[in-house]
């Protein structure tokens, strides 16, 4: 997968060189480019922002420098994509980080998970001049959410997020040891459940030991062990989430039947 960032803070997505991503990039699973939004300015100040039309708080980004950095984003990503065969006129599914966009799931994570290439528009200020995003709709899809009902300053930590959430859906990014086939909110027979607790060595720590069913072998009754803590859990922490789990529990049992 190709990932496209631009950006008036490119030293904010160093923690894409760590870890999980920075382990996939440096396997080749990953290919990231970053981009300075400044570097499509024209004016010496190197200006990005203006006032908004119809007044009102803050500062909007300019469309000029945007529309003209997604411009060198699709032609150096389509040069490149080219080059690795994925055929002429590729475009990059544009994800717009907003506190006014859907909500980011892991299903949307796992939608785009399935793309060759996503670019990242993390704005700052109030936002992105919206004729940028609806320039941007007439010649590659669009994708605006939300990773949280939050306010943030910026685009650029939802884009850490986002990219993490789908990097470690890329095949052989997650090692066997880290499987994600038992996320929370992942489809499957917890699905929409809570992971419930976890525990390791030793048994027993400050007076506290390990449940015993975790220690008995029998991996029936831990099964279930596990799935009743999951369902206590979101009970506790998700009640919205049981009944979308016992619907799909249902349904998968009416089918069945
Ligand atoms: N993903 C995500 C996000 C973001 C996010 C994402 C991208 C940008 C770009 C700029 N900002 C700052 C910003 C904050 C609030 C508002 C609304 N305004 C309405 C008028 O009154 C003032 C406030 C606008 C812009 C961003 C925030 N926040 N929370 C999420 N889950």
């Amino acid at each position: 997968m190709r990932i496209d960032v631009v950006t008036i803070f490119p030293e904010y997505l160093e923690p894409l060189n760590v870890s999980l991503v920075g382990k996939a990039r440096a396997r080749g699973r990953l290919d990231i480019h970053l981009h300075h939004l400044r570097d499509w300015t024209t004016d010496v100040h190197r200006t990005v922002d203006d006032t908004p039309y119809g007044g009102g708080p803050g500062m909007v980004m300019k469309p000029e420098p945007w529309g003209a950095a997604l411009d060198a984003v699709l032609e150096r990503g389509a040069e490149e994509l080219a080059g690795r065969g994925l055929g002429e006129g590729a475009v990059p599914t544009l994800v717009v980080p907003t506190p006014s966009g859907r909500p980011f799931t892991q299903e949307l994570a796992q939608r785009l998970a399935a793309e060759p290439w996503l670019a990242f528009a993390p704005a700052r200020y109030e936002g992105i001049d919206r004729r940028v995003i609806e320039e941007a709709a007439d010649r590659m899809p669009v994708v605006e959410a939300s990773i949280g009902d939050y306010v943030l300053a910026g685009g650029e930590v939802a884009v850490l997020v986002m990219v993490e959430a789908v990097a470690r859906l890329l095949p052989g990014v997650l090692g066997n040891a880290e499987s994600h086939r038992d996320d929370s909110f992942a489809a499957g027979a917890m699905a929409d459940l809570l992971e419930g607790p976890v525990y390791t060595k030793p048994a027993e720590w400050r007076g506290r030991a390990v449940p015993e069913v975790l220690l008995s072998g029998n991996h029936g009754l831990i099964a279930r062990w596990r799935r009743e803590q999951a369902f206590r859990r979101t009970l506790a922490m998700r009640p919205d989430l049981v009944g979308r789990w016992e619907k799909a529990a249902f349904d998968k049992h009416d089918r069945k039947a």
